[in-house]
């Protein structure tokens, strides 16, 4: 089946099974022009708050609705397992499914990505100096398989077969989880949404979204623009609605957000980053800015002031540097704290109050040095294209 025929069976799979889709929209192939493979599009002048479809949430893939469910034993299973891996395990069983009642769905879902996680080494240097290379995730993701996905398949040798449900099918159903999955905020989530993942980002983003993590057939066509969101999605009790956020003219793209992310977060996640993106950042590691900052003898002071300064929660995992490209004000109080003396540091725990902000001279050059050495982990031509400026433009470290 070509590209367009995948298309058409999916959007006549979608009508046959109860979805409502506006007929000012359709499938664009965005592969040559964009290369963000199929998207949609706007056929004619859409207003604002114009609904574009309607899912029945029967139509959702969730370990819910999967048929695996109905295999014996699984519903249990299911059951214990924890964050992403049920709906994992759901995807490896249906997507080898000739007869999955989600085939013309899965026919154009992707294979390969073009995520960090699937590139080479050669590639991957060419990530040399960003954060990306320890997120990536891959060799804990395999743990996981091994330790909780891989014995149910073995376990199991009349439902799944360990030559097709295998650690590359693994990754690719949790690179479709990552990068093309919904948290439906209205369906009530089971025991096994609960518990989270082993992998603390992930942790972290589902205690921010609440709800059973699911495929959403349609909603997932969209592609994201960081500053071109024209589109969202409504969870409403029967069912999912994609709606106009703004007017849309004829011929433009129609945008769904993947939510205000970093082009590091862009790229890990979806294969992709934005050019001139005002979510974008630069991470400076805490423990290496004590290292390099804090030049107390007396190490129970250096373990005081970093107690102090986690308590009233200036001193993090990382300092973050966005668009703005001001030394954020949490890092200018703890260069305060670390280059206190012993007295001066005494009155400041006794208050029990972050020194204020202030960009000192003294603090200003710690400022410059910390920077600096951020850069140090870049390769050398692309430190040749950073230039770190003082205060008022393009001037020196002395000028402060
Ligand atoms: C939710 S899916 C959107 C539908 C997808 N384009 C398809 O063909 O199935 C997310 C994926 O679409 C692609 N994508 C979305 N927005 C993009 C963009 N602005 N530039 C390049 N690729 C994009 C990326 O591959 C991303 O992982």
């Amino acid at each position: 089946m070509s590209f367009e025929e995948q298309g058409s069976t999916f959007w006549q799979w979608l009508e046959k099974n109860g979805a409502t889709l506006s007929d000012g929209i359709r499938f664009h192939d965005y592969r040559e022009s964009d290369d963000a493979g199929r998207g949609v599009i706007a056929t004619r002048d859409l207003g604002e708050d114009e609904v574009l479809f309607i899912l029945p949430r029967h139509i959702l893939l969730s370990s819910q609705t999967s048929r695996l469910r109905q295999e014996k034993g699984m519903e249990e299973i299911l059951g214990k397992l924890t964050g992403w891996n049920p709906l994992i395990l759901c995807l490896m069983y249906e997507s080898q499914l000739s007869d999955s009642f989600w085939k013309p769905y899965f026919d154009v879902l992707p294979k390969e990505f073009s995520t960090p996680m699937f590139w080479n080494k050669q590639d991957l240097d060419a990530l040399q100096g960003t954060d990306i290379i320890e997120k990536i995730g891959k060799e804990e993701a395999e743990a996981m398989f091994n330790k909780e996905i891989q014995p149910i398949i073995k376990d199991h040798p009349n439902i799944f077969n360990v030559d097709v449900h295998n650690v590359d099918l693994f990754h690719q159903c949790g690179s479709l989880i990552m990068s093309y999955s919904f948290h439906d905020e209205i369906a009530t989530p089971k025991k096994e949404q609960e518990g989270g993942q082993n992998d603390e980002d992930d942790e972290e983003e589902q205690e921010e979204e609440e709800g059973l993590l699911a495929m959403v057939p349609m909603a997932d066509m969209l592609n994201h623009k960081t500053g071109y969101n024209n589109a969202r999605l409504f969870h409403e009790p029967e069912s999912l609605r994609m709606k106009t956020i703004k007017s849309i003219k004829a011929g433009d793209q129609i945008y769904n957000t993947y939510g205000d992310l970093c082009n590091a977060d862009l790229l890990r996640k979806y294969g992709f980053a934005d050019e001139n993106n005002p979510f974008d950042l630069v991470e400076l590691n805490g423990r290496k800015v004590v290292e390099l900052c804090c030049d107390d003898k007396d190490s129970s002071l250096r373990d005081k002031k970093i107690e102090f300064l986690m308590e009233e929660e200036a001193l993090d995992d990382c300092f973050v540097v966005d668009t703005e490209h001001v030394l954020p004000s949490e890092l200018i109080s703890t260069l305060h704290v670390l280059r206190a003396s012993k007295q001066e540091f005494e009155k400041m725990e006794s208050k029990q109050k972050l020194p204020k902000p202030k960009l000192t001279p003294t603090i200003a050059k710690l400022g410059m040095q910390i920077l600096e050495e951020r850069t140090k982990r870049y390769p050398q031509e692309v430190r040749n294209k950073i230039m770190i400026r003082g205060k008022g433009g393009g001037r020196g470290l002395e000028e402060w």
